[in-house]
Parts: structure tokens; C-alpha cells; sequence
């Protein structure tokens, strides 16, 4: 929309900007003691509005971190949260003029991706976001649970409190939890909300922290509350450097008394969740879910990033960053642009999904996502886009 002026916001305009995103969350506005720590969570330039007239009818933000991608290497990410526009100015263009302000700023600041959890994926894919990495999540009813007896367990689990917990987590997870492709690194602003936010307020969110033989090595965070008839652990946080502290937190976890079930939002594709009980049954539910949508901001600086695991040329179309469009061929030795015909067509929210190995790329021309052409194709771009290991973030932002 012509008459919308999109510009990054001043200080004093973050309060109103979150007060509209958590409106259009149909969440009260935060807190004085919220605040406290919300108030230390943008980062300067970075928290986007658009204003109609004076009217601020839409706002979106994003923290500079880094992304680990297939092969070890990590490179800039925008996350992007608190996307919102006003319940009267909504369809008329306010997010998408927002987008492209912040994708054209990620760019500039040199950041190779963008990434977000998305209310509703349906909203992103336009802006050339796919969902990238893919997670479970597991309900343990716990009057079934009975951990297997082979399950390698060590160390000890203590609760912490409030006092310092934030440095606690930040330094704990930078040393166990950023090896795993798709990872990002979290800014402070991001543990500023996350956990600050919920300090000295009402919620009954606890810290768990897991020390083995080397020290803290494992944390869990998490909120019991009533559902219905039940009382229910959700666990937003666990993450541990080996699997002993993985378990003994589970275990802890499902051990807690007066508890039904404990619900954990995102764990890793391949964490084997029913080997670890006597009774697969104890795991009531495990689903998959969305665990990050990425963004491909520099295509070509993104296909050199990562390591291929085989040879294939791909025509990438990119709508909304035509810069981007372009084929490419990518092979173990790296990547180059090139004027050929390609193995794979596909646009640049699909190339997201297939980017970090969350799906293979024949399974998408199955239900007609992208297009492969020639003789083997499918059986060659599968092999070069193949990772050992399922990608995982565990982070909400
Ligand atoms: C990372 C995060 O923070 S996720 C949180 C996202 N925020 C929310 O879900 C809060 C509630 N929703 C909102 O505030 C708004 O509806 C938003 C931000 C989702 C969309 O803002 P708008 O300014 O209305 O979007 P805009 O007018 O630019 O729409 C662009 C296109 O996307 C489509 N679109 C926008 N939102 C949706 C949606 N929720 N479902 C389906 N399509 C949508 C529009 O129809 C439009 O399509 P068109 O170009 O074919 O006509």
C-alpha cells in the first residue's frame, strides 16, 4: 500500500510495538515487570513499524545470530519475531511491506538467512520461507512410565532460581547445544524474553540443570499447570551434551509427584522417545511439528555454505528477491553459478525446506512442490542434498 511508511523504530516506540503485536496474539499487553526485561530485548535498527499517518498499524523485529549448517559452518540469521499488524489495517499490504523492509536489512547487514516460527506457515511461504527444520513432540503419561532399565543415565538434577539464571542458560547452552545442524546461536535479547520476561511474574516456570562428571552439562525449563483434569508439565527447553544428561532430565522430568503427563514441545526427529519406557505406551502422543522456517536471503551464499553430499544443478526462482534467482550447480567441491540445464526447478521456499535435509527432494516432486528433469535426476539430487542426521533448533523466539 502507497501510502504506509515502513521505518525502523525509535526507543521509545518499542512498548507500543509490542503492545500490538501481543493485541494481535489476542494477549494483554505486557506488564510493568514485564517489561523490566522485554524492554532489553531489541536490538537497535532492527524492530521494524509501519505507520499510516501516525497510526503505527503493523511491526515487525528481528535479532542477529547465527545458523550451523550442514558440514559444520555457521552463518548470519536473522530470527524474526513479534509479527503483527493492526486488527483495522490488516490486507492492505502493511506485513508484506514490512518483509520486504527487513529482508532488504538482513541483507545489508550481511546475514545469509532469515528465520521464524510462524503462527500460520501459510502466511510466509510468499516471502520465500519453507518449513526447514522439522521436530517432535511427546506427551508421557506418567503412571506408565517406567524408564527402560538399560537407559545410560548419570549425574544429578537440581532446580535453580531466578538469581542469575539467564547467564546460567545462555553460557550452558553455547557449550552443549550448538553442535547440532540447525541451530542458532540465542542473542540475549531472545533469553531476555524467553526466560526473563516470566521472572517475578505468576507463571510456574522452572529451571532444571543436570551436572555429570564434567560438570553442568543438561537443562530443562519448564511450566506445570491444570488442563482440564489433569496437571501437566510442558517442557519448552531441554537440552543436554550427552545423552546420560538427555535422560537423567527426562527422567527427572517424569519422575516430579502429583503430575499426569508431561508434555515436551520439540525434541529431535531421532530421538527414540518410546525405546527409552518398558511400555511404548507411556509416550501417548508423539507428533511432528514446525520447528523453524527458514529464508535463503543470498541463495548463492547460502548453496557455498554447506557441504553437498553429491553433484546437481538447480534453477532456484525467487519472486520476491529476484537477485536471487539463478542456477546453480553444487557438489562436494562447492558451488559455482553456471548456464546449464538443470537437474531440479524449484522456488526459493522450497529450497528452504530441502536446505538443512528436513525433506528429500524426490518426496517433494511426488506431490509436485519442484521439478526434476532428466534421466537419474531424482536419485542425483537426493544424494547431493542427503545429511547424516535429522537438523533440530529446540529454540522459541
Ligand atoms: C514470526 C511471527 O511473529 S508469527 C506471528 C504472525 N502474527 C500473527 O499471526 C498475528 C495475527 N495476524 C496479523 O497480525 C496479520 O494478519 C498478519 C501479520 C499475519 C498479516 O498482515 P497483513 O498486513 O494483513 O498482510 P498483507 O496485507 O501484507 O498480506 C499479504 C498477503 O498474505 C495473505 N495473508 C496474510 N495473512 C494471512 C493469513 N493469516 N492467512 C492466509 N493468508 C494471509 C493476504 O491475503 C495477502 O495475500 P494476497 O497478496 O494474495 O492478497
Amino acid at each position: 500500500m502507497s501510502d504506509l511508511e515502513i521505518r525502523p523504530l525509535r526507543e521509545d516506540e518499542q512498548r507500543p510495538a509490542q503492545t500490538l503485536f501481543m493485541r494481535s496474539l489476542h494477549r494483554p499487553p505486557v506488564s510493568d515487570a514485564q517489561w523490566e526485561w522485554l524492554g532489553d530485548s531489541f536490538e537497535p535498527g532492527r524492530t521494524w513499524g509501519a505507520f499510516a499517518g501516525d497510526v503505527l498499524a503493523g511491526t515487525a523485529l528481528s535479532w542477529g545470530s547465527r545458523l550451523r549448517v550442514p558440514g559444520g559452518q555457521e552463518r548470519g540469521v536473522a530470527l524474526v519475531t513479534r509479527v503483527g499488524v493492526r486488527a483495522d489495517h490488516r490486507r492492505r499490504g502493511a506485513l508484506t511491506a514490512l518483509m520486504r523492509a527487513q529482508l532488504a536489512d538482513v541483507a545489508a547487514r550481511g546475514e545469509v538467512f532469515a528465520a521464524l516460527r510462524a503462527t500460520e506457515p501459510v502466511i510466509y511461504g510468499r516471502f520465500g520461507y519453507g518449513v526447514g527444520v522439522l521436530a517432535q513432540r511427546a506427551v508421557v503419561v506418567r503412571d506408565k512410565a517406567v524408564f527402560h532399565p538399560g537407559l545410560p543415565v548419570a549425574g544429578e538434577v537440581r532446580l535453580v532460581g531466578t538469581e542469575g539464571v539467564v547467564d546460567l542458560l545462555s553460557a550452558l547452552y553455547d557449550r552443549v547445544a550448538r553442535d547440532r545442524v540447525g541451530s542458532v546461536a540465542r542473542p540475549r535479547a531472545l533469553w531476555n524474553t524467553s526466560i526473563g520476561w516470566s521472572t517475578g511474574t505468576d507463571t510456574h516456570q522452572q529451571v532444571a540443570v543436570h551436572t555429570g562428571p564434567d560438570g553442568d552439562d543438561g537443562f530443562a525449563v519448564f511450566s506445570t499447570a491444570r488442563s482440564g483434569d489433569k496437571t501437566v508439565a510442558t517442557v519448552t527447553d531441554l537440552k543436554g551434551a550427552t545423552p546420560e544428561a538427555v535422560n537423567a532430565l527426562w527422567r527427572f522430568l517424569v519422575s516430579i509427584d502429583l503430575l499426569d503427563e508431561v508434555d515436551v514441545l520439540s525434541r529431535p526427529l531421532d530421538e527414540q522417545v518410546r525405546a527409552m519406557f518398558t511400555d511404548p505406551r507411556a509416550v501417548r502422543e508423539v507428533t511432528q511439528s514446525n520447528d523453524l522456517s527458514l529464508r535463503l536471503v543470498d541463495v548463492p551464499a547460502a548453496l557455498a555454505a554447506r557441504s553437498w553430499a553429491g553433484e546437481a544443478v538447480l534453477r532456484v526462482a525467487d519472486p520476491f528477491l529476484p537477485e536471487n534467482s539463478g542456477t546453480y550447480r553444487v557438489s562436494p567441491s562447492g558451488m559455482s553459478t553456471v548456464e546449464e540445464v538443470a537437474d531440479v526447478e524449484l522456488g526459493v521456499d522450497v529450497l528452504a525446506q530441502l536446505y538443512l535435509g528436513a525433506v528429500r527432494p524426490s518426496a517433494l516432486a511426488d506431490v509436485g512442490r519442484l521439478r526434476l528433469s532428466g534421466v537419474d535426476a531424482a536419485a542425483r539430487v537426493d544424494a547431493a542434498f542427503a545429511v547424516d542426521r535429522p537438523a533440530w533448533a529446540g529454540t522459541f523466539f
